[in-house]
């Protein structure tokens, strides 16, 4: 069976261990490098991301995160960790944060306010509903949310939401001395896939419905089928390569 590793420096790691709980799969709470070796697949849950970052340094994680997530194993990052996940993030506090990066976009790290601009809505998700089942929306909790502004062109969107109207407007500088824009679409994405990779700004762990974290293993279970196809696929050529053409393999049999 699978072994989902669950970053556990701060945030809700106990929620996603218990998704994962109720349906039937195993997740470790992951603090250190070497805990990484040998997971199929890794959460990096919500929480505060530039304390998380603090944490992830002391801990010397950064390293072993980035060889993680370019291993090509399935990571998932909710909210936080969607912002870990980032190659760029705006509206970061002073001083920046350290990345882990992989994710072709630009996340705006409190899109949509503070705390008290808090809110749950359904989200349009036909992606997940089709290869999931059930409705072709899910509840979206934003807490201190982040939503990704732009994406590369690798990145599948897999659910986007409404700009809330009363939201100040947003403005983007890209650096010291660059050049300053405002966000002007009525619409942010909140739940993307590129390859390997998933984030979802909002927090399906709080909810009871499982289809995310199904998702989520689903994703695991082709890229072994994928591992397993290349091994197959390279042991078969190294066997028979060396052996004389067109005689019958000597196979062994099993009783
Ligand atoms: N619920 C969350 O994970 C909030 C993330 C928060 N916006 C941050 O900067 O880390």
């Amino acid at each position: 069976m699978a072994v989902v590793g669950v970053l556990a420096l701060q945030g809700s790691y106990n929620e996603h261990l218990a998704a994962l709980r109720r349906i039937g799969v195993r997740g470790v709470e992951v603090r250190k490098p070497e805990q990484l070796l040998g997971l199929d697949s890794l959460i990096i849950p919500g929480g505060e991301s530039t304390t998380m970052a603090k944490l992830a340094n002391y801990h010397n994680l950064f390293p072993a995160l980035r060889e993680f997530v370019s291993g090509g194993k399935p990571v998932w990052g909710t909210c936080a960790g969607l912002i870990f996940l980032a190659n760029k993030a705006v509206g970061q506090k002073t001083g920046g944060q350290e990345l882990v990066g992989g994710l072709d976009c630009t996340v705006h790290r409190n899109f949509f306010g503070s705390q008290l601009q808090s809110f749950e809505t359904e989200l349009s998700v036909p992606k997940l509903a089709e290869k999931e089942g059930g409705n072709d929306t899910c509840r979206g909790v934003f807490i201190r949310a982040p939503a990704i502004l732009e994406v590369g062109s690798d990145v599948e969107i897999l659910a986007d939401c409404p700009v809330p109207a009363n939201r100040p407007s947003i403005v983007i500088s890209s650096g010291e001395g660059a050049e300053e824009e405002v966000y002007s679409k009525d619409r942010v994405i909140v739940a993307v896939r590129q390859g390997n990779i998933l984030a979802t700004a909002f927090h399906p762990e709080l909810t009871s419905d499982s289809r995310w974290h199904r998702f989520f293993l689903d994703m695991d279970k082709e890229s072994q089928a994928k591992a397993l196809a290349a091994l197959s696929l390279s042991s078969s050529s190294r066997d028979t390569e060396h052996l004389p053409k067109n005689k019958p393999l000597a196979l062994p049999i099993f009783e």
